[in-house]
């Protein structure tokens, strides 16, 4: 073991502590220590191998600032495999001050600037999304290149099979819908709920950036029903349908997690929940730079429109059809923030962001994708697993909302005494493999 790691501690993280990479025992380490890495150098091999084709779309120009990206991107990885202190980000823009304020801050509280390991998780590892963009911002010609593209687009390609028979499912539900009871399409909307919630089950920054194919998930709903672990269904069922839509608005806000698969899935169901006439607009809130690897940007929302609208299938030609239409009449639209890639938890949205805290609080419903975002809810804090979900909201009760995530780190709450003890014996790692889910809704008391 190499000397910095010898301050890390063979501990679980301490109770109601934010995670972090120096208790050995918790996700974080093995993440900072093992998968992080590994993530880095398939970037850096990524970027040697394409350079022809990088430099044929990109420019000449790009092919010498290749050289300095991968150096850069190097030293980031050994600054982090060497547990040195995290610098500031030099190039300005955005959300830099945000970083480099907390760098300040952590310093003077601590006495010593703080390192990749002994920060919180959290701060560390979106800071080290926000060191990546500083790579290629500070170029000419790569300003633009998403790092990461050729792996999302990869797992849509890959799961080819699942998002055609997503597609037919949804396409026969829709053709359903005039013919159906209030149970039949409570059943359903909640069916596309459990979809989009299952479709969180693979990541790209989870499997260290390789792509596999995505199983069907929708021949499997009901055997996947004794994985969630708490399923507030019904309770977004009735808020989603309590109030009457008579001319006003309905507006559903996704904030967004993963692109190519889960992306295609939380289409599936805002298509269908504005198609039942239950919302008459959906606002996508997607990242303004690549981030945690798979997660959707602006531009990976719009590209699965259009792959969809352009493929061979006439199914997958029909949805995407419907869903550019959407995005043409304004009853899709995407809105950017650039809080969702600051490293604050959502607890800090009121005060720091208050005109997106109170744009989220216009709607119907707020629908929280992804594991990531569940720590945000959280502060990242090792809280004990039966903490009422909404008490660890903390002040984050912008309206009526719903997180849906399968769970891939050391970090629950809501959950019933005992159901921890007995997921564990049944899958040791029962918190981190995305075999478990929670289904998880909240409002705010005077609602
Ligand atoms: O938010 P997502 O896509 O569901 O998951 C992201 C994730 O894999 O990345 C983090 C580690 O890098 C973990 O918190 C989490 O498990
Ligand atoms: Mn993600």
């Amino acid at each position: 073991m190499s000397n910095y790691l010898k301050r890390c501690v063979d501990l679980d993280t301490g109770a109601n502590e934010p995670l972090r990479g120096m208790y050995m025992r918790s996700f974080a380490y093995p993440s900072l220590k093992d998968r992080i890495p590994i993530i880095l150098t398939a970037l850096i091999d990524h970027l040697s191998r394409e350079k022809e084709s990088i430099a044929q779309r990109y420019g000449e120009g790009a092919r010498e600032e290749l050289k300095i990206v991968i150096g850069s991107i190097s030293k980031l990885k050994s600054e982090l495999q060497t547990n040195k202190p995290l610098t500031k980000i030099e190039s300005g823009g955005e959300g830099a001050e945000h970083y480099n304020h907390l760098i300040d801050e952590k310093t003077k509280l601590n006495g010593e600037e703080p390192t990749w390991f002994y920060s919180e998780w959290l701060f560390a590892e979106c800071y080290l999304y926000r060191r990546l963009r500083e790579t290629f911002e500070t170029t000419k010609h790569l300003q633009n290149y998403d790092m990461f593209e050729y792996q999302k687009t990869s797992v849509y390609h890959n799961s080819i099979i699942s998002i055609r028979e997503a597609t037919k499912l949804t396409l026969d539900c829709l053709e359903k819908l005039p013919t159906l009871s209030e149970v039949g399409l409570k059943k359903m909307v909640i069916d596309f709920l459990k979809l989009s919630l299952w479709s969180n089950r693979a990541d790209l920054s989870l499997s260290g950036g390789a792509v596999t194919e995505q199983e069907s998930i929708c021949t499997h709903l009901v055997e996947l029903d004794k994985f969630i672990l708490v399923d507030d269904t019904e309770k977004v069922y009735h808020a989603l349908t309590e109030i009457p839509v008579n001319g006003q608005p309905k507006i559903l806000d996704i904030v967004l997690d993963n692109a190519g698969f889960e992306l295609y899935f939380d289409l599936c169901l805002a298509d269908f929940l504005l198609s039942a006439k239950i919302v008459t607009h959906v606002r996508f809130h997607p990242k303004n730079y690549p981030w945690f690897v798979s997660d959707t940007t602006t531009h990976d929302f719009y590209w699965m429109i259009s792959t969809t609208k352009d493929n061979k299938d006439p199914n997958l030609r029909k949805i995407g059809t419907r869903w550019q239409k959407y995005v043409d009449e304004g009853k899709f639209s995407v809105e950017t923030d650039e809080f969702w890639t600051l490293s604050s938890d959502f607890d800090k949205m009121k005060t720091e962001c208050p005109t997106l805290y109170n744009k989220l609080g216009e709607s119907t419903l707020v629908i929280i994708k992804g594991d990531l975002n569940y720590r945000k809810l959280m502060a990242d804090l090792n809280r004990p697993y039966t903490t009422p979900f909404s008490v660890a909201l903390g002040s984050f009760h912008p309206n009526k909302l719903v997180s849906l995530r399968t769970m891939k780190c050391d970090i629950a709450s809501g959950l019933l005494p005992g159901q921890a003890e007995k997921c564990a014996a049944i899958s040791p790692k029962w918190l981190i493999s995305g075999e478990y889910a929670t289904i998880q809704f909240d409002e705010p008391s005077s609602a």
